[in-house]
Formats: C-alpha cells, sequence, structure tokens
C-alpha cells in the first residue's frame, strides 16, 4: 500500500515540476477548481446535427441539378453553404464545451484526492519523525552508517511539512530480495530507489584509464556539480553512489562532494573512511537502494545519482532501476582501459543532447537518455529474475511520464522551444486580422533550432501526421505540380493548402463530399473576400487549369527554377535550374560554400500560383561532418502548419545529409509571422498541459544513396510514442 502511494505522489507531484518548470499553467494546486457549467449538451448537439444534416440534404440536391439552377437558387446555396460551415463551427465548440466540461469534472475528482493525499503526508511526516527517533533500521541492512550522517540533513526537517513528493520507488521480486537480505529471508520484498546515472565516455564506452579520467574537461565537472547538486526542493540534498576506487580518485580536498550525501559502495566492513556527515557507507548497490528508499533518505534525498565506477556502472547502467542515463559523449577518440555496456536503445531514447562543445581540443556533447520501458512500478513481479542480467522477463510497459528527470534537463527538450513560442504568441501576441477573416494572435522574428544528431523533432504533445510529411517531401523532390500523383487524401490536402488552408490529412470525408466543400471553399475565398481577385484568377487560367493541377509549386520552384510553366503535364526535365541537385553538388564538392540555397519564391511566377510559397528558403551549411539547415517561412500557422513544416525540413535536412554521406546537424526554423489562429487558442491551450515525450529516431534505407531514388519505406521512425492528436479547424 505504502508504495502504491508513492506512486501517486510521484504521478501528482510530476504534474506539477513541470507546471513549474515551465511556467505553462498557474500554480493552481491547492485551489479548488471552479463547478462546471451547467448546460443541456445533447440537446445543443442533437439540434445542431439535425440542422446539418436538413442543410446538408438541401444542398446536395440543389448541386445535383446545377442546370436548372437559376442565380437565386445559387445565392440561397453558397448561404446555406456558409450555414453549414456556421453550424459545423458551432458543433465544434459544443464539443469543446463538453470536453471542457469533463475535464472540470476530472480537476474536481483530482482536488478532492489531493485532499486525501495531504492527509496522508502529514500521516506519513509523523511516521518519518517516530521513526528517527526510535528506529536502528541502520544495522539491518549491513551498512556502516556513519553515526553522525542524519543531524545535519535532520536540520531541514522543518521543510517536511512544505514536502510534496515522493521519491520514486520499486520493488522487485521476493525471490531477489531474500537472497539480498543479509541472510534475513523475508517474504516481504525492501523498495528499493530508482536512480541515474551520470558519467562521461568516449564513443567505445571508455570510461578511464589506470584509474583516471584520460581527458580534463572543466566544463563537464560544472556540469557533473550543476546536475547533482541542484534540487527542486531546497529543504532536500541529492545523493551519489560510487565505489570505494571512485571516491579515492576524488582529490581528498574535493571529497566528500559537498552539497551531496556521499554513498560509498564497499565490501570491506573495515573500511573507516570517513566520519563525516555527509558520507554514508554501504555493502552492496541494492543495500544502498534499500537504505535510501527507507526514512529518513526517502524523504530527505530527492535523485539518486550513481557517478562510477566501471563495476558499479556496469551492474546498473541499463538495470531496471535505472530511471536515466546523462552522459557526456566524448567524440575524440581517447585510449582507456575501462569501460561499460552500451545503452539499451530499446530502453532509453535521447531525452536531450546538447550542442557539440569543445575544450581541450575535446569535442563532446551532454546527453540525457531517458527510460521509455518499464517494470511495473510498485508491483511486485514475483516470477520476475534478478535484474541487470539481460535476460529478465519483467514486464516492458511504456514510460509515458518522464517528470522524474531533474528540472535543469526535463525543460532542455527540443519541443519545449514550440510550446514556449506558442504560449509566447498566445499570452503576448498582437491581435492581427488576416486573409481568412479568422482572427490571429501574431509575434514576428521568431527562431526555433532543432538538434538532429540523435533523434528526429516529430511534436509528441500531438500526433503529427508522420506518413503525410514523408509522402509530401517526396512529392516535392520528385519536382511535380500534380497533386493527383499521391494517394487521394494529399490530392485533397493539396488544393486546400494552395488556398491557403489547412485540411485535415486524416479526413474520412468521401471525395465526392471534399469536392463539394473544396468548391464552397473557392467559392468563400474569392467571392466574399476579395471580389478584385476573380478576374486575375480568371486572367491566368488558373479556374480552368485542371484538377489537381497547382500551378509552379514548391516542387517545380526545386527542379525547375526559371521555366516556364504551362501544366502539371508538361515535360520540364532540362528545363530551368535543378536547385536540389546544385545543392548536393556543392554540399558534397564545395561543403565551405556559404551559397548553398534553396529558393521558392520566385516573383515571376508567384501571380500563378494561388498560394505564394510559406516555407520559401533553406540555407545549407556544412561543419564537423555535419549537415544544418536553416529554413525561413514567411508565414507560420503554429497549431497547423508548423509542426508539420519543422518534420518536413528536418527529414529533407537528413535526406541530403544521408546522400551526401554527412551525418545531421540541426534545423534552425526562422519564422516571419508566427501566429496562433484565435480558434487554435483553446486546443493550444490544451496541448500546452501535455509533458512532452522522447522524440522518435529516424532510419534511413542505407542502399539508398540518389535523392530521386527515395520512397516512402525507405524511412522508418521508431519510438515514437505521442499524446493523441488534437483537432483544430483550418483557418478558409
Ligand atoms: N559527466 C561526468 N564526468 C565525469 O568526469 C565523471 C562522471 N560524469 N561520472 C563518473 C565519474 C565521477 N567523476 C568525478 C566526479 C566529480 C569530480 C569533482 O571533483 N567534482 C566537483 C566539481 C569540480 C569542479 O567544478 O571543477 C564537484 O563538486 O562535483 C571529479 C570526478 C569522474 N566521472
Ligand atoms: O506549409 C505551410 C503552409 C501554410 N501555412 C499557413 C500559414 C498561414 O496561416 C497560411 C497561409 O496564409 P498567407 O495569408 O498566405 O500567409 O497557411 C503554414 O503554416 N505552413
Amino acid at each position: 500500500l505504502v508504495f502504491r502511494d508513492s506512486e501517486q505522489h510521484v504521478v501528482s507531484d510530476s504534474t506539477h515540476h513541470i507546471t513549474d518548470s515551465v511556467d505553462l499553467m498557474p500554480d493552481e494546486e491547492f485551489r479548488p477548481p471552479s463547478a462546471a457549467h451547467k448546460f443541456n449538451e445533447a440537446d445543443l448537439l442533437s439540434s445542431v446535427l439535425q440542422n446539418l444534416y436538413e442543410l446538408e440534404e438541401k444542398v446536395g440536391m440543389l448541386q445535383g441539378k446545377p442546370y436548372q439552377m437559376p442565380f437565386e437558387k445559387e445565392e440561397l446555396l453558397n448561404a446555406a453553404v456558409y450555414r453549414v460551415d456556421a453550424l459545423e463551427a458551432e458543433l465544434i465548440a459544443t464539443k469543446t464545451a463538453l470536453y471542457e466540461a469533463l475535464i472540470k469534472q476530472e480537476e474536481l475528482l483530482a482536488y478532492l484526492d489531493n485532499q486525501e493525499e495531504r492527509k496522508f503526508r502529514v500521516t506519513s511526516c509523523m511516521i518519518v519523525i517516530f521513526q528517527v527517533l526510535f528506529s536502528s533500521f541502520r544495522r539491518r541492512f549491513n551498512i556502516f552508517a556513519s553515526t553522525s550522517a542524519f543531524p545535519p540533513l535532520f536540520k531541514n526537517l522543518n521543510v517536511i511539512s512544505k514536502y510534496r513528493s515522493c521519491a520514486r520507488t520499486y520493488v522487485m521480486a521476493s525471490n531477489s530480495v531474500t537472497s539480498l537480505s543479509n541472510g534475513n529471508a523475508s517474504m516481504d520484498p525492501e523498495p528499493r530507489r530508482t536512480y541515474q546515472v551520470v558519467v562521461a565516455a568516449t564513443r567505445d564506452m571508455g570510461i578511464g584509464k589506470d584509474g583516471v579520467l584520460p581527458w580534463r574537461l572543466p566544463s563537464d565537472l560544472k556540469f557533473f556539480k550543476e546536475l547533482t547538486v541542484t534540487t527542486s526542493d531546497p529543504g532536500k540534498k541529492n545523493a551519489i553512489v560510487m565505489g570505494r576506487k571512485t571516491w579515492e580518485s576524488i582529490p581528498s580536498k574535493y571529497r566528500p562532494l559537498p552539497g551531496r550525501l556521499n554513498v560509498v559502495l564497499t565490501r570491506s566492513g573495515s573500511f573507516d573512511i570517513s566520519t563525516d556527515e555527509n558520507v554514508v557507507i554501504c555493502g552492496s548497490i541494492l543495500s544502498a537502494l534499500e537504505l535510501l528508499a527507507q526514512a529518513p533518505y526517502l524523504l530527505l534525498i530527492e535523485k539518486v545519482f550513481f557517478i562510477g565506477g566501471g563495476q558499479i556502472l556496469r551492474d546498473s547502467l541499463n538495470a531496471p532501476g535505472c530511471d536515466a542515463i546523462h552522459i557526456t559523449e566524448i567524440e575524440t577518440s581517447m585510449e582507456c582501459d575501462t569501460f561499460i555496456p552500451a545503452i539499451d536503445c530499446s530502453l532509453f531514447q535521447p531525452w536531450y543532447s546538447s550542442q557539440p562543445l569543445s575544450e581541450n581540443g575535446i569535442r563532446f556533447s551532454f546527453v540525457t537518455y531517458a527510460r521509455v520501458k518499464n517494470f511495473a512500478i510498485g508491483t511486485t513481479t514475483a516470477n520476475s529474475e534478478l535484474e541487470g542480467n539481460g535476460s529478465s522477463n519483467y514486464n516492458k510497459s511504456e514510460v509515458k511520464n518522464f517528470a522524474f528527470l531533474p528540472k535543469l534537463i526535463l525543460e532542455k527538450h527540443d519541443e519545449y522551444m514550440y510550446l514556449r513560442l506558442v504560449k509566447e504568441i498566445i499570452s503576448s501576441g498582437n491581435q492581427k486580422d488576416d486573409r481568412t477573416r479568422t482572427g490571429t494572435l501574431s509575434k514576428f522574428g521568431c527562431q526555433m533550432k532543432f538538434n538532429l544528431r540523435r533523434s528526429f523533432p516529430l511534436l509528441t504533445t500531438k500526433r503529427v501526421f508522420w506518413r503525410g510529411v514523408v509522402e509530401e517531401l517526396l512529392w516535392f523532390i520528385s519536382g511535380s505540380t500534380n497533386a493527383k500523383i499521391k494517394s487521394h487524401w494529399l490530392f485533397y490536402r493539396r488544393k486546400a493548402y494552395i488556398y491557403g488552408m489547412e485540411m485535415h490529412p486524416e479526413t474520412t470525408l468521401t471525395g465526392k463530399c471534399l469536392a463539394t466543400r473544396f468548391l464552397c471553399i473557392l467559392d468563400h475565398y474569392f467571392v466574399q473576400e476579395n471580389p478584385t481577385d476573380v478576374s486575375i484568377f480568371l486572367s491566368i487560367g488558373l479556374v480552368n487549369r485542371e484538377d489537381g493541377d497547382l500551378g509552379p509549386v514548391y516542387g517545380f520552384q526545386w527542379r525547375h527554377f526559371g521555366a516556364s510553366y504551362t501544366n502539371m503535364h508538361a515535360d520540364y526535365s532540362g528545363q530551368g535550374f535543378d536547385q536540389l541537385l546544385d545543392v548536393i553538388d556543392k554540399i558534397k564538392n564545395s561543403p565551405d560554400d556559404r551559397r548553398i540555397i534553396l529558393s521558392a519564391w520566385n516573383p515571376s511566377d508567384l501571380k500563378l500560383m494561388a498560394l505564394p510559397p510559406c516555407h520559401m528558403f533553406a540555407q545549407f551549411h556544412v561543419a564537423n561532418g555535419e549537415l544544418s539547415c536553416q529554413m525561413y517561412q514567411r508565414s507560420a500557422d503554429m497549431g497547423l502548419g508548423v509542426p508539420f513544416n519543422i518534420a518536413s525540413y528536418a527529414l529533407l535536412t537528413c535526406m541530403i545529409a544521408h546522400v551526401c554521406s554527412l551525418v545531421p546537424g540541426d534545423f534552425i526554423h526562422v519564422i516571419g509571422d508566427a501566429h496562433v489562429y484565435k480558434n487554435h487558442v483553446r486546443p493550444l491551450q490544451e496541448q500546452l498541459q501535455k509533458l512532452p515525450r522522447p522524440f522518435p529516431i529516424l532510419r534511413i534505407n542505407p542502399e539508398k544513396k540518389d535523392i530521386d531514388s527515395f520512397v516512402a519505406s525507405d524511412f522508418e521512425l521508431t519510438g515514437y510514442d505521442p499524446h493523441q492528436k488534437i483537432e483544430m479547424k483550418m483557418a478558409v
């Protein structure tokens, strides 16, 4: 029961940490939510639906006999179509209201739970104080804790009343515990603390030579200190767990490492290292983890970091208790004689990777891998084997909440750049009217930098339509301007695109229905908004253009810049300038060139396109064997377009790097007018409450080396586990 409770604390607290960390939500932990509105959703829904059906029937009937349609009927049809749109909007609003009512209900329930939990915490504190005064727990686990270890930690006892979280603990099989309890066979499995590893290692996982570090990296030690000292709760400390040799490798004037509980593992009972108040000696990894899961450490120690040496990391790195690995990846080769195992990529995924740094001629990056697959925390798996032997058959459930990461690291996930920008636009963007008359909040001049080195930036706080990203990019690369050559959805999506709106790519509407809607939108756009445009539109023949012919858009400009456009069927081979091949040629043959540019912005062709390119200009850059790309987007719909655009250019960068035998570096997204449509504010606020998850990993078929040879199945995305998709209505 206690462990189940611990877990609940973790869950409730983690939400709180995130909220604190990115300031996405006001701190309302103890304020009761306001009551939900009372309204009759069922009536509202059925009346809206009824109206919608009736009108759609009328529209269908009138459109079935266009030749009989007098001018007035056409007017009537248009009016009906607008009404259908309005009703649809109403339907969405009703659904949103319903959803909000449900959320409110959940909040109320959570509030009630919270009150219960507070009562529990007070009781826990009483128990802890009682235990401190009377317990003899140190003798239980063959632990030689120095007698003076507690008082200084306990001068912080007053902060227990502010205590918010329970440390993460887990329970292993009773058979393994029996063997660990110093001979005291017990059927009650002992809880253990989970931990995180902090290590610096070369590419081949070398961590040392002759008992010392083969490199001198002051900024790494500074990072090590910041990571291991910093706590979210000022009343707590972290513990660092190390072997005896690692303890001895720290210059005596620095040890014990200040501001942390130094837990030293040794089997020698006579080993008397220190009577220092911040030092505890334990006989094994497991006894240390069990000790740290007991009072008073459970409450006073916020995080447990394993810092070496080789044997301890070999035993703990991929073991079930390891929540995360903070590894300083040394990219310059260095001779080592001590090695640790590779990180198990089926269990861990990169959460954050710094830009590559350089010091004393050594290149390195700070990378955090977070556990994505777990055994069931807080449950006893009676038949599971001892952990860490690689063949454990514990339940590999997915880890969905990464709030166990130190705040310092948690906030560095690249997705927060997007979330912060959205938040900033919503809270302080300029109110602007726009072509679609929806109304926006907008900021001008924004930048986001996504690191492509270890993961792929496909947003996780909502599901992004990956197949759509791949298909669209392949279609751009093909140079085609015929939207019909791809599958059905792409055709309609593209049609929607060129008229400045986003259509949900996974829409299940039938072709006929979509076509009808599309024509209505066309009417709406040209008749109501910009009457003078109609003549221009007719004069360039766009209206009479065959279905699916988009004019000289992205693909045409990338592959045939400057050719004169006739229609999508014409063969343009050899015509115009092939920017894409030129970009690839320069990257391969003159990588220092500062003119490696791909432009879709062709002023003389703009009049032939219904929607001038949004992502219009990209520059490529090669350094240290890495390819980076910076793209300028003149206008960006943060809710619908941007997640797609980020993925699209990140993929283009990875593909070009791949065919040029380089590795991807950064994708830098520069935005002119970054806007949130007013009807996206609510769904985006919902999205802002979500915690990011690790980005997926992209693998490209190594056999493909020609940019024109790719097909969708050449791209394999692993570890994409996003939150569910969030509906946002396109601005028409
Ligand atoms: N990122 C990282 N770098 C390392 O060099 C390293 C690890 N992790 N983990 C495993 C061991 C532990 N090692 C350590 C850890 C701390 C100090 C040390 O003296 N730390 C001081 C900071 C000194 C400073 O800021 O220059 C401390 O207070 O943490 C030395 C070696 C070396 N190893
Ligand atoms: O790739 C795209 C394509 C379009 N958008 C958005 C940006 C704007 O909201 C509209 C285009 O309207 P303009 O009036 O031409 O700026 O479509 C996007 O974000 N990404």
